[in-house]
């Protein structure tokens, strides 16, 4: 299985994320996306962060009948930086064949990440071009290090080797939406989302089972 994870806020989760992991997914020749809802940015201040169930619900909502799963995993696993998880990741599946993908935005500031170079010796990364950020993205202190690693999106959907580092650069329409604007727009989204569980009562389902990761505790088999 060749699986994408697509790690961020989803605050609330929009058609862009669901737009791109599906461009992703037909470009890189993979099976699936997982979305990884962070339980907080360790980069992002709290303010204005809705409770992570709502993100997920939001998340859930976009993902419909797309080959796309959302997980609260990290909150399952108590990891806030991406490289923690990652490995667990790899430990709990390690038949799976994963790569990150991020929004241009997200390569700008990854020199900022915790153990960003072990996080692209672990997996390949393909980054997503976004609008008002290829400027701030070429010029990254992790450009810099990446672009040595460059491979074409062609090679890629080969399945031959599935080596890292190696960076993929992907340009699809570019698209727009912003959780940002949306915020913006609607500063109360989380408040019509219902009903939500608490925060306590999200469970992670195995993955394999392709089970929604959402669920109120009370009514879980
Ligand atoms: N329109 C888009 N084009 C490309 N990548 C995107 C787009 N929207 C989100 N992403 C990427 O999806 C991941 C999760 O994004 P996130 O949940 O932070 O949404 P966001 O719209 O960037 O939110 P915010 O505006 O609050 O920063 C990040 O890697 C981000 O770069
Ligand atoms: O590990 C880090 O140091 C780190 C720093 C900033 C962001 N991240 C991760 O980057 C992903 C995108 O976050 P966001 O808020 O831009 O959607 C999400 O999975 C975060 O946990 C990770």
């Amino acid at each position: 299985m060749r699986i994408g994870l697509l790690g961020g806020s989803f605050n609330p989760a929009h058609g862009g994320h669901r737009r791109v992991s599906l461009s992703a997914r037909s470009a890189l020749g993979l099976d699936e996306v997982w979305w990884l809802v962070s339980p907080g940015n360790p980069l992002k201040p709290n303010a204005g962060m809705a409770p992570l169930p709502a993100r997920v619900k939001s998340a859930i909502a976009q993902a419909r009948r797309a080959p796309i799963k959302v997980t609260a995993i990290e909150q399952e696993l108590g990891t806030r930086y991406t490289v923690d998880t990652l490995r667990a990741l790899r430990r709990r599946y390690p038949k799976a064949e994963f790569v990150w993908l991020m929004g241009s935005d997200n390569l700008a500031q990854f020199h900022r990440w915790k153990d960003w170079r072990g996080i692209a010796k672990m997996m390949p990364i393909a980054v997503i071009a976004r609008p008002g950020y290829e400027g701030q993205a070429a010029a990254s202190p992790a450009m810099a290090w990446l672009g040595r690693f460059r491979r074409s999106a062609a090679k890629f959907r080969q399945r031959g080797e599935w080596s890292a580092p190696a960076l993929v650069t992907l340009r699809f329409d570019p698209d727009s939406r912003s959780a940002t604007a949306i915020r913006r727009a609607d500063p109360e989204w989380a408040s019509r989302l219902s009903p939500i569980p608490p925060r306590d009562q999200i469970t992670h389902h195995p993955i394999e089972t392709g089970h929604i990761v959402l669920q109120d505790k009370a009514e879980a088999p």
